[in-house]
């Protein structure tokens, strides 16, 4: 029997149509409200300087029509925390904010949103980002996926292990696996889920820079053989790639699982890791999202959203148009 939190994540799919939508451009939306995040934590950076304009962010994606909300922890590390000088206590305790904020603004918006018989909106969902170890490190490793001869599985598990168990205690809906640049941490994430007994839903979404491949160059047919032999993981797919790229990807991931498959591109802006800015390239504006999200439904994406350097009038137009052409 599935469990109760899985039953959900199914149903808001069917709810929806049969394709959800999710945010994902958390940060861009906090820089939009002038945030400096130039630093190790990246946007986690918030959960310490102002946790009231994550939850802001947040309710200002779930006014837009996101049905999942992604937290504020993609780079939210217990050795990240404790490198600027917190104890473990307090990083544990700021990996239970971005959680707590997330859950708080989806429960206030949705009492409100309730009351009204023709309001728009599906309760929605909370995902927990885990951003990937490349995040971790802070210089644009996770667009290219080589972690050197150092970094083995059990590395990347025990990097992983604690923000997994104190995010998954903090309750929420499912858990977002972010980034994902390369087969090995795809499958520390996967051993983890299962050696942790996690019983809530999970998605583990890859980068791409060629458009065919993890940044490592790995096949997605070799990334993806551990998820599709776990229970474990519900839906599997594309994040902060370029979103030219994501028609042939659906296409390519329906060919290699069962799993629903999830897509939310950036905008086609590429990171440059040593700078810390994006640099313009073949960029989507928000009105290519709305013709381009129906396209990766019709083809079999259950899950689609924004990521970075999308905002909330992305996801209005996505939610818009899939609601038009339905
Ligand atoms: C998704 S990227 C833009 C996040 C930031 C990156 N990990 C860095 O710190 O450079
Ligand atoms: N969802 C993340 C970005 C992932 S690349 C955030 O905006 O914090
Ligand atoms: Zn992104």
């Amino acid at each position: 029997m599935k469990s109760e939190k899985r039953q959900m994540l199914h149903d808001l799919i069917e709810n929806a149509g049969g394709c959800a939508i999710t945010d994902g451009g958390f940060a861009t939306q906090l820089e939009k409200h002038g945030a400096s995040i130039n630093d190790s934590l990246w946007s986690a950076i918030y959960l310490i300087k102002d946790p009231n304009l994550i939850k802001q962010v947040h309710l200002e994606y779930l006014e837009a029509g996101a049905d999942i909300l992604v937290t504020s922890s993609y780079q939210a590390t217990l050795p990240g925390f404790t490198s600027k000088g917190l104890s473990i206590e307090q990083g544990e305790s700021l990996l239970q904010r971005s959680v707590k904020l997330a859950v708080e603004a989806r429960d206030s918006f949705w009492d409100s949103a309730k009351r009204n018989p023709r309001n728009k909106y599906r309760r929605a969902l909370v995902a927990a980002s885990i951003g990937s170890y490349g995040a971790y490190l802070a210089d644009g490793s996770e667009y290219r996926g080589c972690y050197g001869p150092d970094v083995d599985l059990k590395k990347l598990k025990d990097f992983h292990r604690r923000r997994l168990q104190v995010l998954v205690e903090a309750g929420p809906d499912l858990l977002a696996f972010e980034s994902i640049p390369n087969k090995l941490e795809a499958q520390a994430c996967v051993e983890l889920l299962e050696e942790e007994s996690v019983n809530i839903p999970s998605w583990i979404c890859f980068i791409t820079v060629d458009g065919e491949n993890a940044p490592s160059g790995e096949s997605f047919k070799d990334c993806l053989e551990a998820i599709n032999k776990s229970t474990t993981v519900d839906a599997v797919g594309i994040n902060c790639a370029p979103p030219h790229f994501m028609e042939s990807l659906v296409c390519k991931f329906k060919q290699l699982t069962k799993k629903a498959i999830i897509v939310y591109p950036n905008s086609g802006e590429v990171w440059d890791g040593k700078a810390k800015k994006w640099l313009p390239s073949q960029i989507f504006h928000d009105d290519d999202f709305g013709l381009s999200a129906t396209r990766w439904r019709d083809l079999g994406a259950k899950i689609i959203g924004g990521c970075c350097r999308t905002t909330p009038s992305t996801i209005q137009i996505i939610s818009n148009a899939l609601r038009e052409k339905a």
